[in-house]
């Protein structure tokens, strides 16, 4: 099966030294991998270089097969916004928007608005009630869920999601993350999360940092 993404011997320094180097990983359709790792291990920017949203320097990035260095940046937004749905640490939800606007809204970039696919999404995430609250009116878990429905609106292949969990409680992380294994299955896509938390892990395929 052709990978979703993959990474050969990626290596990146911010001017004073490795901060890794030699960091390879493979995922295929339906695979879910953790990169773990503590604080200031470089887990944000690993993410960052896979998402194409940092400069490589050493190693290649691969997309469904395409390599992306030096692909101009409106090309990688556009192959981004179809290939990846993100999910950072701090949910970036747009504040002014209601919870509904913000899942639509890679829908508007993107030309699919179809405010009853992210109703359904918002349901599944247990937001159903929740749709024209604005941000500030959820909880950080249910901030995090919008962000997931979010990034999965547009059937991305690939889920990437940084730290998802750091700012919630146990319980709450762990929720946010059986729901986007689960959502991530449903839609086909493959997940990729970072997190400095080894009990989030749980059997799952792990590349440490
Ligand atoms: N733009 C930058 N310029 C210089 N150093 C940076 C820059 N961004 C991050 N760093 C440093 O690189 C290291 C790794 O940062 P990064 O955010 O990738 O780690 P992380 O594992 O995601 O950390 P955390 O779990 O705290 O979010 C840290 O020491 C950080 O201070």
């Amino acid at each position: 099966m052709n990978p979703v993404l993959e990474a050969i011997d990626l290596g990146f320094s911010y001017g004073n030294g490795y901060l890794f180097r030699g960091v390879s990983l493979r995922l295929c359709p339906g695979e879910a991998l953790t990169i773990l790792g503590p604080s200031g291990s470089g887990k944000t920017t690993l993410l960052h270089l896979l998402a194409g949203l940092l400069s490589l320097q050493e190693g290649e990035v691969y997309w469904e097969g395409t390599p992306i260095r030096g692909l101009p940046e409106g090309v990688l937004a556009r192959r981004r916004l179809r290939f990846m749905g993100l999910v950072f640490q701090h949910h970036f939800l747009f504040p002014e928007l209601t919870a509904l606007e913000n899942v639509l809204a890679p829908g508007y970039l993107a030309g699919r608005v179809d405010r009853a696919l992210a109703l359904g999404l918002l349901a599944r995430l247990g937001l159903g009630e929740r749709a024209d609250f604005l941000p500030q009116r959820l909880s950080g878990g249910e901030r995090q869920r919008v962000a997931v429905a979010r990034a999965l609106y547009l059937r991305p292949r690939l889920l990437l999601a940084d730290e998802p969990t750091a700012s919630l409680d146990r319980t709450q992380a762990k929720e946010v993350l059986r729901l986007m294994r689960e959502l991530a299955r449903e839609v086909g896509a493959a997940l990729l999360f970072s997190t400095h938390d080894e009990a989030l892990v749980e059997g799952l395929p792990t590349l440490r940092l």
